[in-house]
């Protein structure tokens, strides 16, 4: 299980940083004040347009970066006085997590698994297992470098999931990828949800939050400003599909044009 409790996160903007978003205040809230749990046997979603803060919160509880304020539980252990026991529960994938080019999958996989103290005999099978289901035995000892954008996903989704984490944590799953691949991924999730894993994914894609998450959280400026079911949403916003109440909260919340 995943608590936030009154989430914050600020970062302190360099020169260049405060240029470039045009400001002259050198503290950005990206997240603000945000609460959610999320339960396992669930897919949680967390919609929101670019810049919303989704990102943010997933590496906040990944334990990647630190909260301003607030509190991230993980099977009860707080991120910040226990990252280590929140980083044996979690699998987390992110596009800023880049593989070492040099190498290639099957090296990345063993690495990761032995750091993660996975026994001999279980990497060999979960090797087996993450290899043959996203078709990566074909490209094993090429070097990432040489990999196609979709390969290195699915490389680096495998080696995410290396020691079979309770907790999995996508950052944009499908981004990058042609819809085959994509289908591949989400499948994927749907299975772990139904092992009984909690999986938390970001999105701005309205399509795969309606067709995947059991739950879903709309993140504007980094606050949640909705969460629940894809019916609880179209009933409370009395719209027709995720797009359109996307829309009425984002209006609600003051903002007009994207
Ligand atoms: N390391 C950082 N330093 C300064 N500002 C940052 C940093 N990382 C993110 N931000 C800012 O915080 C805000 C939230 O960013 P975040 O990446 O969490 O959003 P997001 O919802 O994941 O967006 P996207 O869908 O575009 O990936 C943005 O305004 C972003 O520019």
């Amino acid at each position: 299980m995943v608590e936030i409790k009154n989430l914050t996160k600020i970062y302190k903007l360099n020169k260049k940083q405060m240029a470039e978003s045009h400001t002259k205040d050198p503290y950005k809230r990206a997240v603000d004040g945000l609460s959610l749990t999320a339960k396992p046997g669930e897919i949680y979603g967390l919609l929101g347009p670019n810049g919303a803060g989704k990102t943010t919160t997933l590496r906040c509880i990944s334990t990647i970066i630190k909260p301003t304020e607030g509190q991230i539980y993980v099977d009860g252990h707080e991120v910040q006085e226990e990252p280590e026991e929140v980083q044996r529960r979690i699998g987390f994938l992110t596009s800023d997590i880049k593989l070492d080019e040099q190498f290639d999958p099957d090296y990345m996989f063993r690495f990761f698994g032995r750091l993660h103290k996975v026994p001999e005999d279980m990497l060999e099978k979960r090797r087996q297992e993450l290899f043959s289901y996203f078709g990566i035995e074909e490209f094993a000892h090429k070097r990432i470098k040489e990999l196609s954008t979709g390969m290195k996903q699915k490389a680096a989704i495998a080696v995410s999931l290396v020691h079979d984490p309770d907790i999995v944590i996508f950052d944009e799953p499908t981004n990058g990828l042609d819809i085959v691949t994509a289908r591949g991924v989400t499948d994927y999730l749907k299975k772990l949800k139904e092992e009984g894993k909690l999986v938390i994914i970001s999105t701005h894609i309205m399509s795969e939050a309606e067709k995947l998450c059991d739950r879903i959280g709309m993140i504007i400026d980094g606050k949640k400003e909705a969460e629940g079911t894809l019916h609880e949403l179209l009933s409370c916003t009395g719209a027709h599909d995720l797009e359109d109440a996307f829309f009425q909260l984002y209006t609600a919340a003051g903002k007009g044009e994207m």
